[in-house]
């Protein structure tokens, strides 16, 4: 005989709808494949009279939503308001506290505070379950954790943010305006409450790390992570790395090294005719390198409310079913603390683009603060030829050092002929 499972969710936004709407009409599927009848018996929204395409008939309204981890007709508590603290925190926190296992799809709150929710999870003998909160709808932290115990991970990455990439891709499809693109993305339910935290690649370093954590069986440190995102990426190269035979995608990427970990996110140059760089929109991809299964890839939704929700059920349905693995894969208390190693030791090539004008001898210049940094040029184009303005000069290097190119650019900008703030991508071979 099937047991009742009774799910409070905090958050009706476009994450919650979407667990509404797969419980209502997968009830059957559901039951067969957890063994028990999943009910919403309690929810806690910002607005009770907004129409979300299910009914609420019957279910218990909250509206502190913290009051569902005291409420004793909720077994399962689902977080899907975001942010990393306020309320929902203090509903993790007090839920876990009562031991009621909690669902969450907020990787900001797990980055900020996911050591800590962790252990309160095994002291408490509640699980904290958040396959939502990283490359939506892929079931990457069951693959990662699960699927592949049996290895030793050396490196993980991939497209992590799927308003990034769909403004990527549409930009470069489309030669659409960034923030007409960023504005469907918005409307399409992808982009986070404050889309800073998406463009500016913050919500991919929260997955990242977050990531980083399951795969090397250290502590989250978020602090760490190196971030850059894809704000100043231009239609112009966006064109030139199509011309160079590349696509722009933000990539995060954890590696284990000699010194440590990497753990960094940025725009990248990828070969146009690799898997990663043939992932488009929303769509996320995660390759994961372990020793004996070697490398692993798994592509799927981002984001958006049909592959988050659907994540969001799978925990569900494994607490209903009594699985319990720790929150990272290893009890906190075992997780061995790895140093992380900066982007300044990055070595790899580069696209550069420079914005100078065009007088005699700055081409030299440039050539001369390369060399004195002993940084060797593959290729060096000028666009345009102009006495009065400004025109763009793109060089790819061979391999180099981060922090020497870094060293370059502050030179080059500091040229009377430098415009702009010269910039970088860096060029990755995966
Ligand atoms: N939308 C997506 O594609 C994905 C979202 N997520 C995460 O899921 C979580 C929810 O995201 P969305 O559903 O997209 O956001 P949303 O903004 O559509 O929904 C959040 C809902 O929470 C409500 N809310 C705010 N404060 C509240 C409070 N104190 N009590 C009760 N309800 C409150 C808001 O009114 C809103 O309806 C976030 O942590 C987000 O990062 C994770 C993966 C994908
Ligand atoms: N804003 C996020 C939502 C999913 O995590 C994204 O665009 O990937
Ligand atoms: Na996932």
């Amino acid at each position: 005989m099937s047991t009742n499972v009774r799910i409070g969710i905090a958050g009706l936004g476009t994450v919650g709808a979407g667990v509404l709407k797969i419980i209502k009409e997968h009830g059957d599927l559901l039951e067969a494949r957890s063994g028990a009848h999943l009910t919403v018996t309690a929810v806690s929204g910002r607005d009770k009279t907004k129409d979300r395409g299910v009914s609420l008939d019957g279910i218990t309204w909250h509206d502190d939503a913290r009051d569902l981890a005291d409420d004793p007709n909720v077994d399962i508590v689902l977080e899907l308001i975001g942010g990393s603290d306020g309320v929902a925190k203090d509903l993790c926190v007090k839920s876990l506290l009562n031991g009621k296992p909690v669902v969450t799809a907020n990787k900001a709150l797990l980055a900020e505070h996911g050591n800590a929710l962790a252990k309160l999870a095994e002291t408490h003998n509640a699980q904290l379950a958040y396959e939502a909160a990283v490359a939506g709808g892929i079931p990457i932290i069951k693959a990662l954790r699960e699927g592949l115990a049996g290895n030793a991970i050396s490196r993980v990455y991939g497209i992590l943010n799927g308003t990034c990439n769909y403004i990527l891709t549409e930009m470069e499809e489309t030669g659409g305006e960034f923030d007409a693109i960023l504005k469907d993305a918005q409307d399409l339910g992808y982009a986070e409450a404050d889309p800073g935290f998406d463009i500016d690649g913050v919500d991919a370093a929260h997955k990242l790390a977050i990531l980083t954590s399951v795969a090397f069986g250290t502590p989250v440190d978020f602090a760490s992570v190196y971030i850059e995102g894809i704000r100043n990426v231009t239609a112009a190269d966006i064109t030139a790395a199509s011309e160079l035979g590349y696509r722009i995608r933000l990539l995060g990427v954890a590696r284990r090294t000699e010194k440590g970990i990497e753990q960094r996110v940025h725009p990248c140059m990828i070969r146009h005719d690799t898997t990663i760089a043939n992932v488009n929109g929303v769509f996320n991809a995660v390759v994961v390198d372990g020793d004996f299964v070697d490398e692993t890839s798994y592509v799927g939704r981002g984001a958006g409310e049909g592959p988050t929700a659907s994540a969001v059920v799978a925990d569900i349905v494994d607490i209903a079913l009594g699985r319990h693995t720790p929150t990272f894969g290893i009890p906190v208390e075992k997780m061995t603390d790895i140093p992380k190693v900066p982007v300044a030791d990055h070595v790899g090539a580069y696209y550069v683009c420079l914005t100078v004008y065009d007088q005699p001898g700055v081409i030299a210049d440039v050539s001369a603060v390369f060399r004195d940094e002993n940084i060797s040029i593959e290729s060096l184009l000028q666009r345009g030829r102009s006495k009065q303005e400004a025109v763009s000069v793109i060089l790819v290097t061979h391999e180099v050092q981060e922090a020497a190119l870094v060293r370059a650019l502050g030179k080059i900008e500091n040229f009377t002929h430098s415009v702009a703030k010269p910039r970088m991508i860096r060029i990755v071979s995966l």
